[in-house]
C-alpha cells in the first residue's frame, strides 16, 4: 500500500501526514433516491437512469476524480404498507421506476479499471447460492472490485413481493441474514482451494477434483449442497458493507462488515455509534481497524458563503415535502402515510421511532409535527459553504472517527462533478483525499489485502470442507 493510503481506522500522530478520507458516490438506479423533487431541475440527469450511458459517464467521472467506490442503494418495493398511497411514489419517481443495480455493475465493470462497485441486495430477494454465484461472477469481471451492502429489508410491500405476509420481525431478520451470509461464506471461502484450477491440457484436467468441495449446508432456512460453481474470484468474498443501526444491526455489522454506513446527526453522535460498533467488533474477535465507517452527507458548494446560501435556496425550492414524507414511511396502522400536520405525540408507527423522539426533543417552541421529521431528515446530513469551510467540517467528522464519506447527490452528474472540481482539490492540499489509486482489488486498496483477514468469521471455512469424500467425483 502506498503512503497515501494507510490502513483505515488507525489514528495518525499529529506531526505526520493526515490520513485521507475515503469517498463513495451514493447513488441508486432510479430517478429520485434521497433528495426528492430535485429531478425536476434542468440539470438533473438522473431522469435518464435507464440509459446505461448515464452510469458509464458517471463512473468515468468518478474514476477520474479518484472516488473509492460507486455505491448503489436498492429496495425491492415501496415504503409504507401495501395499502399506502403509492401514487406519491409514482408521481415523485421515488425509487420507482427503478432498475436492478447488480445487473448494471456488469456493464460498469468493463468500462472502469480502479473504482470499487458496490451493490445492495436484500437477504430475501434471492437465494444465497444464486446470489453468491452472481457476485463471484462480477468479482471476476471487475478484477476484484465488488462490494455487497447487506440489507435485511425495511418494507412490508417489498416483503410481499417475495411471498412474505409482511416485513419479518426485526430480530428474526438478522437471524435470517446470519444464515444467509454463512451460506455465502462457505461457498466463497471454503468450496474451492486456492490452487484448484490447474488448466492441465496434457493431463486432461481443468480443475483438481480433490480441491473442489461440496459445502453440505443444512440450516433453518437453507439447504445448499455445493460446490460453488465459480472458481475463486480475486477477492473471494466481496468487500462487505452494511448499515444496521439497532443493537442487533450493530452486532451483525460488528461481526461481518468491513464498511458501515451511518447517517449521524452530528460528529458526536457518529463518535458514539462508531465506538459502540468497534467495541462490539473487538468482542467478536476482530481488530478495531478491520471495520470502517462512512458518514452520508450532501454538499451545497459555493465560491462564497453567499453563493452557497443562494444555491441552497434553489435546492429548497425544488424539494418535495411529499417525497420526503413518503420516503420517511411514517404510516398509520392502516398503512396510510400520515398527513404532514399530524402532531408527533399522536403518532402510532413502528418506523423511525428513534428519530421522531429526537425531533420531538429538538423542537421546544411549538408542537412538533410529522412534517418536521421529513424536513429534519432532509436537512441534517447536508454541509453548506465554501470548499474550505466544507473541508473544515470534514475534518471534524474525521476527528470523530469517520473513515469516509458517502457523497449523497442532488443531481447526477453535477453534484459529483462539482465536488470533484471544487472540494477535492482543497482536501488534497490538506492530505484529506487521495490523488492516486493504490493498485489491486478494492479490498487491497482499502485494507491492504485481497482477502478477508483470519479474524473474520468467513475465514473459518477455509479448508473446512477439504475432506476427500466431499470432493467432486472425477468425471461428474
Ligand atoms: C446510509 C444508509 C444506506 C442504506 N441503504 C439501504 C438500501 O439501499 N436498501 C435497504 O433496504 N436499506 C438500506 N438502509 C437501511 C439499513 O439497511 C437498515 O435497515 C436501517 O439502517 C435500520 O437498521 P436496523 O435494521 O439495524 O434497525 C440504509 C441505511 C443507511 C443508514
Amino acid at each position: 500500500m502506498s503512503n497515501e493510503n494507510p490502513a483505515p481506522g488507525r489514528t495518525t500522530p499529529a506531526h505526520t501526514t493526515p490520513r485521507p478520507l475515503r469517498f463513495n458516490a451514493f447513488v441508486m438506479n432510479t430517478t429520485s433516491h434521497i433528495h426528492h423533487g430535485q429531478w425536476r431541475r434542468e440539470d438533473a440527469g438522473q431522469t435518464e437512469f435507464t440509459d446505461v450511458n448515464t452510469w458509464i459517464n458517471l463512473a468515468k467521472t468518478l474514476e477520474t476524480a479518484k472516488f473509492d467506490a460507486m455505491f448503489f442503494a436498492d429496495v425491492v418495493g415501496h415504503y409504507g404498507d401495501a395499502d399506502a398511497d403509492y401514487s406519491v411514489y409514482v408521481n415523485e419517481g421515488l425509487q420507482i421506476p427503478s432498475n436492478d443495480p447488480t445487473v448494471l455493475l456488469g456493464a460498469l465493470a468493463v468500462v472502469t479499471e480502479h473504482i470499487g462497485l458496490a451493490t445492495t441486495s436484500n437477504v430475501f430477494q434471492s437465494h444465497p447460492f444464486q446470489f453468491a454465484r452472481q457476485l463471484s461472477t462480477l468479482d471476476h469481471l471487475s478484477g476484484g472490485r465488488i462490494a455487497w451492502n447487506i440489507v435485511t429489508g425495511t418494507q412490508d410491500n417489498g416483503s410481499r413481493n417475495f411471498g412474505l405476509p409482511r416485513l419479518t420481525d426485526h430480530a428474526e431478520r438478522y437471524r435470517w441474514a446470519a444464515e444467509y451470509i454463512d451460506v455465502a461464506y462457505k461457498l466463497w471461502e471454503g468450496s474451492w482451494d486456492e490452487d484448484a484450477v490447474v488448466k492441465d491440457r496434457a493431463g486432461s484436467r481443468y480443475s483438481d477434483p480433490e480441491k473442489v468441495h461440496k459445502i453440505h449446508h443444512v440450516g433453518e432456512r437453507y439447504s445448499v449442497e455445493g460446490p460453488h460453481l465459480p472458481s475463486p474470484s480475486p477477492q473471494r468474498t466481496p468487500v462487505l458493507f452494511q448499515a444496521g443501526s439497532s443493537a442487533s444491526g450493530r452486532d451483525f455489522a460488528a461481526r461481518n462488515a468491513e464498511a458501515v454506513f451511518i447517517i449521524a446527526t452530528t460528529p458526536d453522535v457518529a463518535r458514539q455509534q462508531i465506538e459502540d460498533t468497534r467495541r462490539r467488533a473487538v468482542e467478536a474477535g476482530r481488530a478495531p481497524e478491520d471495520i470502517t465507517f462512512y458518514q452520508g452527507l450532501s454538499f451545497v458548494i459555493g465560491d462564497t458563503e453567499e453563493e452557497a446560501q443562494r444555491k441552497l435556496e434553489e435546492y429548497e425550492q425544488y424539494a418535495s415535502l411529499d417525497g420526503y414524507l413518503a420516503h420517511s414511511a411514517l404510516v398509520d396502522p392502516d398503512g396510510r402515510v400520515y398527513p404532514p400536520e399530524t402532531p408527533l405525540k399522536d403518532l402510532e408507527t413502528n418506523t423511525q421511532k428513534g428519530f421522531a423522539e429526537w425531533v420531538s426533543k429538538a423542537i421546544t417552541d411549538r408542537e412538533p409535527v410529522v412534517a418536521d421529521i421529513a424536513w429534519r431528515s432532509h436537512r441534517n446530513s447536508r454541509v453548506v459553504g465554501t470548499p474550505e469551510r466544507i473541508a473544515d467540517q470534514l475534518e471534524e467528522w474525521q476527528a470523530a472517527g469517520v473513515d469516509g464519506i458517502n457523497v449523497i447527490n442532488w443531481v447526477i452528474p453535477g453534484s459529483f462533478e462539482e465536488f470533484a472540481e471544487k472540494v477535492l482539490p482543497v482536501l488534497r492540499a490538506r492530505g484529506l483525499a487521495q490523488s492516486e489509486y493504490a493498485p489491486g482489488t478494492l479490498r487491497q486498496k482499502l485494507f491492504g489485502r485481497d482477502r478477508l483477514p483470519e479474524t473474520h468469521p468467513a475465514a473459518q471455512y477455509r479448508g473446512a470442507f477439504a475432506r476427500h469424500e466431499d470432493a467432486v467425483p472425477a468425471g461428474a
